[in-house]
């Protein structure tokens, strides 16, 4: 994938005051974020999210997922140690798309749950891929990640695309009686390390 840089700008939030940086895959034109706070370009590990996008959860408050406090959260733990990144993927419902997520979610209302929805589309449970944080990371100056995630896979996806992971952070927030099966799905059909 080639993917460039486009422009930055301040970003003040009621977390911090963050830069925000704006990228743009070259060939699909889909449009990805960084999120950064203090010097992260010093070769010391770098705490960070790389976060897929989720309007309901993030932007709508939506108790189905646990996306919006786990953003909130890695805003605030990057806040309070002063340095920090968020990629900001455009990937939303896992690279289904947003329409796509509402389908799911509708089929999950009727009793499928995230991943037998998804394969009732005709979707692969999880179809993100992570290319485009070795350039972004790389553009930024970051070297090493002490990544903040419960997913093991994306750990190693992002291994493999030669992102020195030196530590996983675990992001253990948000379960609600929404979600709660919904979590506990990701923790067993999807690997994901909830502790529950
Ligand atoms: N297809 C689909 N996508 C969902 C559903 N619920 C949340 N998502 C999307 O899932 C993505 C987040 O993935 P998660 O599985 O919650 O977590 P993760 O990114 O793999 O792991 P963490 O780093 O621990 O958050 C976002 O793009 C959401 O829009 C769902 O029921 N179906
Ligand atoms: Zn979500």
């Amino acid at each position: 994938m080639s993917i460039v840089f486009i422009a930055s700008s301040k970003l003040p939030t009621r977390h911090g005051d963050f830069l925000i940086h704006a990228f743009e895959e070259s060939e699909s034109g889909q449009e990805h974020i960084a999120l950064t706070m203090g010097t992260i370009a010093d070769g010391q590990p770098v705490l960070a999210r790389v976060h897929s996008e989720c309007l309901t959860g993030d932007g709508f408050g939506s108790l189905r997922c646990d996306c919006g406090p786990q953003l909130e959260a890695a805003m605030t733990l990057i806040a309070q140690v002063g340095r920090g990144v968020i990629l900001y993927l455009r990937q939303e419902g896992r690279g289904i798309g947003l329409v796509n997520k509402v389908r799911a979610y509708a089929l999950q209302d009727t009793g499928a749950d995230t991943v037998e929805a998804n394969e009732q589309l005709g979707f692969a449970p999880d179809l993100r891929e992570y290319s485009m944080c070795e350039f972004m990371l790389a553009h930024l100056g970051v070297q090493q990640v002490k990544l903040m995630t419960n997913n093991p896979l994306k750990v190693a996806a992002l291994q493999q695309h030669g992102i020195q992971v030196v530590e996983r952070v675990p992001l253990l927030t948000g379960r609600n009686p929404h979600n709660d099966q919904y979590l506990d799905t990701k923790e067993e059909k999807m690997g994901h390390l909830l502790n529950h």
